[in-house]
């Protein structure tokens, strides 16, 4: 249970209030290195919360929410980090450097920077007058910008800017080759069928180099031969590159099928912890779904095989 042995992020009694709702209620979880977890729950569960918690979109009302990305988060080292009243220790103080990062006090741009956390969204976000290809060096924009230093650099054609720019272009067309698209690569982003779009903007999140990547429904609408495409993609990602998958997913078969680790809440609780097996069995879990309509159940009976 790499989630016990060696989390990547750790959430401790994690709260977050609109008003009089409480979305989310004193949450603790693990993320594994090198995991894929997936974070379920029914309508309105508090998932989409917890994600803009992590990714810095809302600042909880209280809790602490620890990544390391040099080894596994270490309570100790981060109860003496948080007492310096510092966001984050870095080995140096280099954008992308290993260090332990205390999220929930960090912007959200440099969650995403920083600490090395990408995110997908429900709706799709790419920009779609953009091309294929065009989408993936934008991703890369922040490096590139480094290397131009801000543009002199850039505009003389330095040789760091120039290595910058030919590292960002073989990124690119590495992910465009794992989605498929490389025959696309000119084409509009919106022209792309849904399922590439979903698949291209993982890709696009890919380019940043991400130590954890939160993917919101990435199953959401798509056919069954793109939901194996997606499933066959977060696979090569898990065991083929040193980024951690956090996924919010409706689609039980894609969940049982791919996640090491799922984390089960019902309004705003945590409600069960572990493998799919033992979630799948777990009598709390059948009644948070039984919980929901008469063929909400019969589907996800079906899909996880009860
Ligand atoms: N910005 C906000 N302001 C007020 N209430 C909010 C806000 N965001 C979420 N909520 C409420 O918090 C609760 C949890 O919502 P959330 O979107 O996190 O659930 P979810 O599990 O992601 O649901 P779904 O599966 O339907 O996407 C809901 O009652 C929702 O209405």
């Amino acid at each position: 249970m790499r989630w016990v042995r060696d989390p990547l992020l750790v959430v401790e009694g994690l709260t977050m209030r609109f008003g009089g709702l409480t979305a989310v209620r004193d949450l603790s979880f693990s993320v594994g290195r090198g995991d894929i977890t997936a974070l379920i729950g029914p309508n309105g569960a508090g998932k989409t919360t917890v994600f803009n918690c992590i990714t810095g979109f809302y600042k909880p009302t209280s809790g602490l929410m620890a990544l390391s990305t040099g080894g596994p988060v270490r309570l100790d080292e981060v109860a003496a980090l948080a007492s310096t009243g510092h966001r984050y220790k870095c080995v140096d103080d280099q954008i992308g450097a290993d260090g332990v990062f205390l999220l929930e006090r960090m912007p959200d741009f440099e969650i995403a920077r920083r600490a090395r956390v990408a995110r997908t969204f429900q709706n799709i976000r790419l920009f779609s007058g953009m091309t294929v290809l065009e989408n993936l060096i934008v991703a890369q924009h922040t490096p590139l910008m480094r290397a131009s230093g801000w543009t002199i650099k850039g505009m003389f054609g330095a040789l760091q800017y120039r290595q910058a720019e030919a590292a960002a272009m073989k990124r690119a067309r590495y992910w465009l080759e794992h989605i498929e698209l490389t025959h696309r690569a000119d084409d509009a982003a919106g022209s792309l069928p849904y399922g590439d779009q979903r698949r291209l903007e993982i890709a696009r999140a890919m380019c940043t180099d991400p130590v954890l990547l939160c993917l919101d429904e990435p199953a959401a609408g798509l056919n069954p031969r793109e939901s194996l495409e997606l499933n066959t993609l977060l696979r090569t990602i898990r065991d083929h590159h040193a980024t951690s998958i956090l996924l919010i997913e409706h689609d039980m078969s894609v969940v049982m099928e791919i996640s090491d680790h799922v984390v089960v809440l019902e309004y705003g609780l945590r409600i069960s912890d572990g493998t799919p097996e033992s979630v799948r069995n777990d009598p709390k879990v059948i009644a948070a779904y039984l919980g929901v309509d008469d063929d909400e159940v019969a589907q996800v009976e079906a899909e996880v095989g009860l």
